[in-house]
């Protein structure tokens, strides 16, 4: 068994090597490899069950490797399927809660809602915020930490088809401005297309597939090309089209 180590407050993307996660018997990941750059946009697909949110946990140190390296930067942030806000918070002390104090928290809270357009809802109540805002909520959490490493776990999974795809076009936007190597997992094949710089497919424990998607566009020409990748994952993934 080689050694483990996690590493946090690196300057670049990250590294892992080797990586192993058992729960008991059931070996979930298995001599696993993958890096992200700084600033790349990575798409996770795999079956249910196949190991997508234990690796995201590690990344994001809330588990550990049984072996191998993880070399992740921080700090990190994670957006989860459902947005996990406390109720007894207003929405900028919700926000809040995700930045490290100091003066300039509350500024820092209040651009981060201005990002995700929800300006003029600071001091409201979580309860009475849609799915979508309370989201977007989260989102803004997130950035306030300014992070170096985004991981979302299916963060659209529970939202409506017109609110999933803003959803989609808004992370899209923040993470190209914002640059953090950022990780999502997702079911969707459609959208880790849409959104991925690059997509992997994980299964058997490991990553199986990593396409570039990076080089085909996303406008009408590109069409063709998109659909013969979205194919290709499909296939990986045992859906017959
Ligand atoms: N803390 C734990 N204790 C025991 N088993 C676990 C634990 N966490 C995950 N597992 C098991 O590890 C396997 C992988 O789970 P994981 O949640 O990583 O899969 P996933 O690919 O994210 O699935 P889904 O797409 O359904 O969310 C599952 O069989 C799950 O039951």
């Amino acid at each position: 068994m080689s050694a483990v180590a996690t590493t946090g407050g690196t300057a670049g993307g990250v590294n892992v090597r080797g990586l192993r996660r058992a729960f008991g018997e059931r070996v979930v990941i298995d001599d696993l490899d993958v890096q992200v750059k700084p600033g790349e946009f990575v798409c996770l697909l795999g079956a249910s069950g196949c190991g997508k949110t234990t690796l995201l946990r590690v990344l994001a140190g809330i588990d550990r490797a049984d072996a191998g390296t993880v070399d992740a930067p921080s700090p990190n942030a994670v957006v989860f399927q459902e947005p996990r806000l406390l109720p007894w918070k207003t929405v900028l002390d919700n926000v809040r809660f995700g930045a490290e104090s100091g003066r300039d928290a509350r500024r820092r809270a209040l651009e981060a809602l201005a990002e995700v357009e929800l300006a003029g809802h600071a001091d409201v109540w979580p309860m009475t915020l849609s799915g979508g805002q309370a989201q977007r909520v989260a989102l803004a959490r997130a950035l306030v930490r300014e992070p170096r490493l985004l991981l979302l776990d299916e963060p659209f999974a529970a939202l409506d088809a017109l609110t999933r795809i803003r959803m989609q076009e808004l992370v899209g936007e923040l993470v190209r401005r914002h640059q953090p190597a950022t990780v999502l997992v997702t079911h969707d094949v459609e959208e880790a297309v849409l959104l991925g710089d690059r997509v992997l497919v994980m299964a058997q424990g490991r990553i199986v597939r990593d396409v570039d998607a990076s080089a085909i566009g996303r406008d009408a020409a590109s069409a063709p090309a998109l659909d013969r990748l979205r194919r290709e994952l499909l296939g990986d993934l045992g859906v017959t089209t």
